[in-house]
């Protein structure tokens, strides 16, 4: 038998030596392959890169991520080599590099390996934490159900939106808008994907099961997120037995509304229908559940796609909202220059078509693509969506693993110029908030609000508050549409959006997604 002492000895000589040997190999690989590494993050734990994990939980604590990303890229670089639990992680906010990761070589990179196995358990295998084939079939089918649903469901949108509008007090005192469009958004993204709202705004309890959900799934959610963050150490997250026991609750309810589907399709194949399914009682006439009900007979594939929506649906929506009053309470001049075109829509019914062919409106919608070269008129300060999606994104970034060599553009040797090589298990963590502050891209004051930055400015890739390339939000549409709604219904409704909050600076607080911590403090007027 080995003593303790022998193997700590074994251990010291073995663990550089492998170390050594893999950077020769990889060194060689790379100068064959014309490429230079970047800049590499000088850790105090070299072989866990713990410091560094630290730092970025307290950086959470602060409520400002953005700073030590902006902290690493002025000392680094904007591509830096950093250790995360013993794995090569390379941080950049080049749009180039990112680029390449989302679209031209796609396929060298996946979702799965840092996805799958901390949710598994919660998610399943599902749109998000799967790759390849698996995910491409997901896709297929998701894909259509966003597309017909942004379409058809804005009068039921609207009913929600009339709910939240009557609690908003019409006196001039102070309201916290976060948890109401929390509540908004919950309400109708339930009754998108399970056919039954969780009417958290109605007086009337509708649905028991469905307003226990949300709670039951953020207990779980929390547990993921433990291990998602900790990595290799999940275990250090507690005992999974509560946290499994947790996701089983969710998965109970869930099977639960499948089952009643399934049922109700069975007897309407044989011609027995009498009583109508959950999902058919809504006024929702693409509801999720339905469609894959419709589509296969695989209740597990079915719940961890339910699952695997409803995690992004969750709050992100409502965040944003949140984030784009939060500013427009700050920028009454702006409010009032959007105002303006809502108002001039009348008393038209508010459509997807009319919200799409709104002139700014659309301009601000289909930012990304627009390109105006000329001074702004003011009506283009409208923009202003781009500065919500731009500097208080819910998603501030994505992380991606190597799966196959190959060749990041931006970011080696000494001026960041060269190229860098790839390994499979490398990972990659794009931070898209530092890019859309990028002084280079968005030139002086990149942090304000400042409509004017949008001259001469071409953003396809340097601005991707939804992704980009083909694992883009597949509900990118229907969210941009749902903000426009609940803005030009507030704007119908109110003549002014004051700020009262005391505090004037965006704190985050980030659970999945990013939110203000001090809330949506407002009063409408
Ligand atoms: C303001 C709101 C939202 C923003 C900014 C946003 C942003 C994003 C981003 C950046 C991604 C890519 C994540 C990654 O690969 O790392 C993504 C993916 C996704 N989003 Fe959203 N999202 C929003 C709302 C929603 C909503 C409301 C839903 C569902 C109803 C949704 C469903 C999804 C799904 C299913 C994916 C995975 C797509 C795939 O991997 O193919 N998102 N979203």
């Amino acid at each position: 038998m080995l003593s303790p002492l022998y193997i700590t000895i074994l251990l010291a000589v073995i663990y550089p030596s492998y170390q050594l040997y893999n950077s020769l190999r990889y060194r060689l690989q790379a100068r064959n392959a014309g490429c230079s590494s970047p800049s590499k993050y000088r850790h105090k734990d070299p072989i866990l890169g713990l410091d560094l994990f630290l730092r970025r939980i307290e950086s959470m604590k602060l409520g400002d991520t953005l700073a030590l990303d902006q902290n690493l890229f002025d000392t680094y670089g904007k591509t830096v080599q950093t250790n995360v639990w013993g794995t090569k992680q390379y941080v950049t906010m080049d749009a180039k590099n990112i680029q390449t990761i989302c679209a031209t070589q796609v396929d060298r990179f996946g979702s799965a390996p840092m996805n799958n196995a901390p949710c598994k358990p919660f998610l399943g295998d599902g749109i998000i934490t799967v790759d390849g084939a698996h995910w491409k079939h997901s896709r297929n089918l998701i894909n259509p159900i966003f597309a017909r649903a942004q379409i058809a469901e804005l009068s039921t949108f609207g009913s929600h939106v009339r709910r939240m509008i009557g609690k908003i007090p019409k006196d001039g005192s102070t309201i916290d808008m976060q948890p109401l469009l929390k509540m908004l958004f919950l309400d109708s993204n339930t009754e998108f994907i399970f056919g039954e709202s969780a009417n958290s705004l109605a007086l009337e309890t509708s649905s028991v099961i469905a307003r226990r959900l949300p709670a039951i799934f953020d207990d779980a959610l929390k547990g993921m997120r433990k291990r998602f963050v900790l990595g290799k150490l999940a275990f250090l997250a507690g005992s999974d037995k509560e946290w499994l026991g947790k996701c089983a609750e969710v998965h109970a309810i869930i099977d639960g509304f499948i089952e009643e589907e399934i049922r109700v399709k069975q007897l309407a194949k044989r011609d027995e229908l009498s009583k109508k399914s959950k999902s058919e009682e809504t006024p929702y006439s693409y509801v999720l559940l339905k469609e894959l009900v419709r589509a296969t007979d695989d209740k597990i594939f079915i719940r961890n796609e339910l699952m695997n929506v409803f995690f992004p649906a969750r709050d992100t929506t409502a965040a944003m909202t949140g984030n784009i009053l939060f500013l427009l309470a700050r920028h009454p001049e702006v409010w009032n220059t959007l105002r303006k075109e809502v108002l001039a829509v009348g008393e038209q019914e508010l459509t997807f078509e009319l919200l799409k062919s709104m002139k700014y409106m659309n301009a601000v919608m289909s930012e990304g693509k627009s390109f105006i070269r000329r001074p702004l008129t003011d009506d283009e300060k409208l923009r202003l969506y781009s500065l919500g999606l731009r500097l208080l994104n819910p998603v501030a970034r994505s992380w991606k693993t190597c799966t196959q060599t190959c060749i990041l553009p931006h970011g080696g040797g000494p001026n960041g110029d060269k190229p860098i090589l790839l390994q499979p298990g490398d990972q990659v963590d794009m931070s898209f908030a530092s890019m859309h502050v990028d002084p280079d891209i968005w030139v002086t004051d990149s942090r304000k609000f400042k409509p004017e930055r949008w001259i001469g400015l071409k953003h396809s890739w340097n601005f991707i508050p939804f992704f980009g390339g083909r694992r883009t939000c597949p509900a990118q549409q229907n969210v941009l549409t749902d903000m426009s709604y609940v803005l030009t219904r507030l704007m119908q409704e109110f003549k002014y959006c004051e700020n009262r909050d005391e505090y004037k600076n965006y704190v985050e607080e980030f659970v999945f997604t990013k939110e203000s911590r001090n809330g949506v403090k407002v009063a409408f007027l």
